[in-house]
């Protein structure tokens, strides 16, 4: 896996006892309106590094940003609903001791509690957001938030792909820099399908847009034997081969590129695996659908989950496979009528030999709602959606480049 962590120190090889370090953690959460968190992953995931740096005596300083607020354009009560306060409670739970929690990231709330910070001791920073220099990578706020550490890591896979000054800025003004163990093995993980997966390698990719997807699409035409293709996007891809679709969705605009994809899968001689079936209905409220051959969907009827014979084609590539990444549902799957295609992937994707990678976002998400036995056989579950797209993109990602060290 040479290349993605050369020049990376992991926490483990880093200088920390009794020392302040900054770790940038994603803790951005889904809430529900009542601003309950509605899946903690990313907070249980980042809790190895926290425990370590508590264990050995780090006073430590936790920073995340939650959602997009607009500071200056948003009131009170709107920003107020993005505050990480939900998140240090719930933190303070797992960890068992009191998490600290300044008003502000910056200023002299945060510099009283940062300093006063006992070995063994933690606090979390207010959201980086409400400040708009953090996504401006701002200099001066960057230096701001450098002040308050002695060692900064970074923990926060779902931000790497992000230049703001928490990720990037502020990284860049520590000697003492290295990532945390969530960073180091979402690097592994996804480093491994760009630069040497075992073969065969499948993708299985869905969701409903063509356009989000064009960069993965190419970039993993490149390196796999197999794509399997569900979701809405695999709408558009029957239609590119003349299928007439009815009332689903589909990107027409995206149709002669879909051509273009197809044919380039030829030329490379990668297998592209589209539903020979699908489940239709006539609504997205509908409360059940009907499997019908992907070429005969009846007219007023939209595509919305893959079908039986298609997740067994597709379940079938996954036996001989010794890598699979997958991104994205294969249909409506938060409605039940129409989650059998996602679920049904999540299952034999646990029950495969292979090494399975599953994409952030909504397939993780998937994932885990399809239980925890089935989360548990993944290889790695990312919790980076778009992060892990870019990485596999093969992008080079500023929040990883800025920490290393040519020493
Ligand atoms: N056939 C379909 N028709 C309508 N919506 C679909 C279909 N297939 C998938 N979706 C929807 O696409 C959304 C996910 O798309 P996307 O954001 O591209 O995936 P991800 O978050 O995994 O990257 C889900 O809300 C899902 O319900
Ligand atoms: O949730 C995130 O991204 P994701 O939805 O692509 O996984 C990250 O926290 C980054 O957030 P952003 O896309 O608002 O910069």
């Amino acid at each position: 896996m040479e290349g993605y962590l050369e020049g990376i120190r992991p926490i483990r090889d880093l200088e920390i006892e009794n020392k302040r370090v900054f770790i940038r953690v994603d803790f951005n959460v889904p809430l529900d309106e009542n601003g309950a968190i509605t899946d903690d992953s990313r907070i249980r995931e980042a809790l190895p590094t926290i425990k370590h740096a508590l264990e050995r005596g780090a006073r430590v300083i936790l920073a995340s940003h939650l959602g997009r607020p607009k500071p200056g354009k948003m009131t009170d009560a709107e920003l107020k609903k993005l505050s990480l306060e939900p998140c240090g409670s719930h933190l303070a739970g797992l960890l068992g001791t009191e998490v600290m929690m300044p008003e502000d990231c910056v200023g002299d709330a945060a510099k009283k509690v940062v300093y006063d910070l006992r070995a063994g001791q933690v606090c979390l920073l207010e959201n980086l957001r409400f400040h708009a220099e953090e996504e401006k990578n701002d200099e001066a706020f960057a230096r701001e938030l450098a002040e308050h550490a002695e060692v900064y890591v970074d923990d926060a896979f779902g931000a790497v792909h992000r230049a703001h000054a928490s990720v990037h800025g502020m990284a860049k003004t520590f000697r003492d820099r290295g990532c945390g163990f969530l960073l180091e093995k979402e690097i592994l993980a996804l480093g491994k399908l760009v630069t040497a997966p075992d073969k065969p390698y499948v993708a299985v990719l869905g969701g409903a847009k063509v356009s989000d997807k064009i960069a993965v699409l190419e970039a993993l035409l490149q390196k796999v034997d197999a794509l399997l293709i569900g979701g809405a996007m695999a709408n558009t891809f029957l239609a590119a081969k003349g299928l007439n679709l009815q009332a689903s969705k589909i990107e027409t605009d995206k149709l002669p590129l879909a051509r273009t994809i197809l044919e380039k899968a030829r030329e490379l001689k990668v297998d592209v695996v589209l539903p020979t079936d699908v489940v239709v209905a006539g609504s997205l409220g509908a409360s059940s659908g009907q499997v019908v051959n992907a070429g005969a969907v009846p007219e007023g009827t939209m595509a919305l989950d893959i079908g039986p014979s298609s997740l067994r084609d597709f379940t079938q590539r996954f036996v001989k496979a010794k890598t699979v990444f997958w991104n994205g549902p294969m249909g409506l799957f938060e409605k039940e009528p129409f989650a059998a295609g996602t679920f049904g992937v999540a299952r034999a994707l646990a029950e495969s030999s292979a090494f399975t990678v599953v994409g952030g976002g909504d397939s993780a998400a998937a994932v885990y709602a399809a239980g925890d036995a089935v989360a548990k056989k993944m290889g790695h579950i990312s919790t980076g959606g778009g992060a892990s797209l870019e990485l596999i993109e093969g992008k080079k990602l500023p929040g990883i480049e800025v920490l290393r060290r040519p020493e």
